[in-house]
This record gives C-alpha cells, structure tokens and sequence, in this order.
C-alpha cells in the first residue's frame, strides 16, 4: 500500500509561501461553501423518512405496500423520496403529483426501471410494458394498439366476448354455488387466448400446462427481487430455488409459444389464412406473423420480439382484467342497495332481451359509475407499473435526480380525503353526476395510470368487465352462501403486482324467470 508522510514537506515550507497556501485553501474552501449555498435550492430533494443502512427503506414496505406507502405518505406528504436498499424511489401520492410526472414532464418519466427477473420472462425487455423508452418500444405499442387495443379492434372481438359470456351463463345455471374468482379467471383467460392465439388453452393437458405456467409467470413478476436493489444479495435466489423456478418458468413458456407460433406458421402455408378466415378473423398472432414477413411495418420483427408481444398481452390483460370483475362482485355482494340499483338499470335498458349486448351498454350510466368507484377502491395495479426518470428535473420545488426510480399510489390516490366526500366509503353515486374518469385525464382516478406509458388495453378491458357484470346481474340474484353476512365477508387482499382477493368469492347464483 501507498503511504505518505507529508511532514518533511511542511517542514521544508518559508512562512510566506505557508501564509499563501493558508490563504489559497481558505479562498477555495469558502469558493466552496459558496457554490453548495448557491445550489442549495436544487438540491432540495423530497422528504425521506428515516432508513437503515444497506437495506434503506425496504423494511418498512410489509406485505402491502400501497397501504404501508399510504401511511408513510401522511407522514411525509405527497412526494417522499425512499432508498430501496440502493436504489433512490421517488413515491408520488397525490393527484397534483401524480399530473406533474405524467403529464407535465412526461417525456422524463417514460422510461422503465430493469428488473432481473421480469427480464428474464420477458425476453429482455423486447415487450411493451418493460421495454425502455425508444423506438422500439413505440413500434412494439403501435403494433399491440393498431392491431388489438383499439376501438375498432376490441369492438372486432365482440363476437368472442359475448360467446364466452354466453359460455360462462351456462356454467353458473347448472353450479349455483359458484366460485366466481375461478370462473372469472378462466373467462379472461379464454378471451385473452382466442383473440390472440386463435383459440383457447384451458383443455386438456396442454390446457393445463398453459394455465400452470400463466399462474406460475404472474406470481414471478409480482416477486420483489432483492438483488436488484441490493446487489451484493442477488446470490440470495440461487439459494432460495428462484433463479432455478425463473428459468424454468421462461423454457416452459418458450416452448408452449414455440409450438403456437409453429402452429400459426403451418396453417398460414397451407393457405388457409388468406382463403378460409376472413381478415377479421385472423387473431393476434397471424398479424405479427403476416408482419414478420412481409416487412410492411418498415422493421424486422424478430422471433423473440413476437413471443414477448403475445407473453406481455396476457401478464398485462388477463389478471388485471378479471382482478376488476372480483373486487366489483365482493362490492355488489356487500351493498344490496348498489346490487338493487344496478340490476333496475341492467334490466330496465335490456327489457325482455335473453342477453345484454354492447348496444345496451352504452346507456347504464349507473353500471359505468359502479365500475369506476370499484377501480377507485381496488385499482387491480395499487402502485401502477414503476418509470425511471431520465434526466435531472425539479418537481413541486424537489430536486430529482436522473435514474431515480417512480412508484405512484394510485391506491392512495383515490382515497385522497382531500379529493373525494367520504374516501373510505364504497358510493357508485360519487360519480353518476361527475365527469371523472379514469382515460387518464384525471388524475384522481388512474388506475390505468396516464401519458405515453398509460396503459393501452383500457377499452378492451372494459368492453369485458362491462359486459360480463351486466349479464351476470341480468339473468341471475346473488346472494352469499348460507350464513355469510355482507359485513362478515373476507376482504384480504393478496399480496404482489396485481392485487386480488386472497380468498375466492363464492357467492349463491339464482335464474330469474326469463
Ligand atoms: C382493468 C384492467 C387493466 C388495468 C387496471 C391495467 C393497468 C395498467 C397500468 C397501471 C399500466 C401502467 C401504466 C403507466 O405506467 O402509466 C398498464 C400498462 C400496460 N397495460 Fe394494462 N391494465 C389493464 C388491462 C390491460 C389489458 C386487457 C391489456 C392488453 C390486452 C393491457 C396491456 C398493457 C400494456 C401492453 C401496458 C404497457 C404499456 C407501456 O409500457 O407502454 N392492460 N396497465
């Protein structure tokens, strides 16, 4: 090692020149004391509670950490800024906030954090919802809203829809005590798989390794991986059989889309695409594969980039979607007056019809506020999908710094006292003469979050969750199994990315005389 003795030198210095190096060093530590005063004000960085060494803030998340959030947050107010082990997390808590990143300075909060894990399912970020803000991600979104997510597409499915509800009516007639979050699971499921992979996967033993592996991928990309805010601990998940399950998990899924591309491809060559189905009639996968081929889009489509696509359209569509379908029952199922408003509504506007359809949606002012005011309570994603800033910028006076990670409570958001009469209170009717909505232009409501990295399936999440609940309260009165009081029932919620019940509902279906 280097060492250095500097007494021979000082020894060796004439009084003068000690006064002027005396002097210099003054001069240049007040210059610096200068120039910290005068920046000062930029480095104004938002409140942090108090946090342990190495770990940071991490122990004072808990199992649910919008709630854990929430409460940090009415002690730090509506920007906090938290160290996950490393990692600087700017929490957002407010709806004012919440406008100044999505929509003031969107452009600088468009980007994603890594994440080890989501990666590794995701083939390296050649998805949408990971992908790091560029061109490829604009191409990869265009391509999911052009050929799936828009209006004009999702009214396209409605022949899917209504057939899987039609489905799904069937199965609760012949059950009556129905396990509605197990139904509810496979309905969005078997949309999700016949407008994208052309027909469903929930028979049989692929059926089975389909829907292992879909439940097995969700719960990995709701694990909190610790090395990637600690990395010094990222040997942890070797020890702890992750890294083993991850990998597992991405072979299985890579080989079951293997096969369903393969399938695509065999049918596409004996020309059965172009002559048998009609153009709207091809589902997600011939599009990315009629775009592979022939270039059109001005890019190449590799093959991982297609799997990533059809992977990131069910970890992003499926929970989440039927997420919305479980809390809106539970809510139904614990307020008879809102169950009571909605069916007169849903049968009022459907008349003697045997089923609603889309047509009839468009009138059930009551069924839309129902759905909001669930959204608010139990936004399926409480703390939205993390941004990554990616240059230094000044929020509400706060100094933020580039490659700071954002975490926005959309959970605490609407239930902002502050916002809404009564926060706490589940009232469709808060929002019957309000022209709150949750497109991403209020920022009080976002449980789709809001701006360029918004979510893009909003419609086609809420072309099924309308139908499904209108036809539900349509045909059947609900009512909890024997001995179960609105008050008592079970309202935890799991833990993870997409907040669900931890408990199916069951609830008691009986047919109204047609
Ligand atoms: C009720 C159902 C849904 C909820 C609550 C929801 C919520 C969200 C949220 C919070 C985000 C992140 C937004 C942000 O960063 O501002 C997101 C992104 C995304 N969602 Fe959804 N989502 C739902 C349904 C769907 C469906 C059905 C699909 C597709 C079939 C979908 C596809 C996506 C994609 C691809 C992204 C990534 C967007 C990007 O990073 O550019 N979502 N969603």
């Amino acid at each position: 090692m280097l060492s250095f003795d500097a007494s021979p030198l000082l020894l060796s210095f004439t009084p003068s020149l000690t006064s002027i190096t005396l002097v210099l060093l003054i001069s240049f530590l007040t210059l610096k004391c200068l120039r910290l005063l005068l920046s000062s004000p930029d480095l104004h960085l938002p409140p942090s509670p108090w946090g342990l060494p190495i770990i940071g803030n991490l122990h004072q998340l808990g199992n649910y950490p919008h709630r854990a959030l929430q409460a940090l947050s009415r002690c730090y107010g509506p920007l906090m800024m938290l160290h996950f082990g490393s990692v600087p997390v700017l929490v957002v808590s407010s709806a004012n906030c919440a406008r100044d990143i999505m929509k003031t300075h969107d452009i600088i909060f468009s980007d994603r954090p890594r994440s080890t894990l989501s990666e590794r399912l995701l083939y390296h970020r050649k998805d949408v919802s990971l992908a790091p803000y560029g061109e490829y991600w604009r191409q990869m979104r265009s391509i999911c809203v052009l050929q799936l997510l828009s209006n004009k597409r999702v009214h396209s499915f409605r022949t899917v829809r209504e057939e899987e509800i039609s489905l799904l009516m069937d199965k609760i007639e012949q059950r009556r005590l129905v396990d509605l979050s197990s139904v509810f699971a496979s309905l969005t499921n078997d949309i999700i798989c016949r407008v994208a992979l052309g027909r469903k996967y929930s028979d049989g033993m692929q059926g089975e390794k389909f829907t292992g592996l879909l439940a097995d991928m969700m719960g990995l990309l709701g694990v909190f991986n610790v090395g990637d805010f600690i990395p010094s601990l990222g040997w942890i998940n070797k020890l702890t059989g992750l890294e083993a399950k991850v990998k597992l998990v991405a072979r299985g899924f890579d080989q079951f889309l293997d096969e369903v591309v393969e399938e695509h491809r065999r049918k596409m060559e004996e020309k059965s695409i172009g002559s048998g189905r009609g153009e709207d009639r091809r589902d997600f996968v011939d599009v990315l594969l009629d775009i592979e081929k022939d270039k059109t889009a001005g890019f190449a489509l590799a093959a991982d980039s297609i799997k990533a696509l059809i992977l990131d359209i069910f970890a992003a569509g499926t929970d989440t979607t039927y997420t919305v379908l479980e809390w809106a029952m539970t809510e139904l199922l614990r307020h008879p007056r809102a169950m009571n408003n909605l069916q007169t509504e849903v049968r009022e506007i459907t008349g003697g019809k045997p089923i609603v359809t889309d047509e009839d949606l468009e009138r059930m002012h009551y069924l839309r506020a129902f759905i909001k005011e669930t959204l608010r309570l139990h936004p399926p994603i409480p703390l939205l999908v993390p941004r990554l800033s990616t240059q230094d910028v000044k929020i509400q006076g706060y100094h933020i710094a580039a490659g700071t990670m954002v975490i926005t409570n959309a959970w605490t958001i609407g239930r902002d006292p502050g916002t809404w009469d009564q926060p706490d209170e589940f009232k469709p009717e808060r929002f019957l003469n309000s022209l709150v909505d949750f497109k991403g232009q209020d920022f009080e409501l976002i449980p789709f979050g809001a701006g360029r990295r918004g979510c893009p399936g909003m419609s086609f999440a809420m072309a099924t969750n309308e139908l499904v609940l209108a036809n539900l309260v349509h045909k059947f009165d609900w009512a909890l199994p024997e001995g179960q009081k609105p008050e008592d029932l079970d309202m935890t919620e799991c833990t993870g990315l997409t907040i669900h019940r931890k408990v199916h509902l069951r609830a008691v279906a009986t047919q109204l005389p047609s």
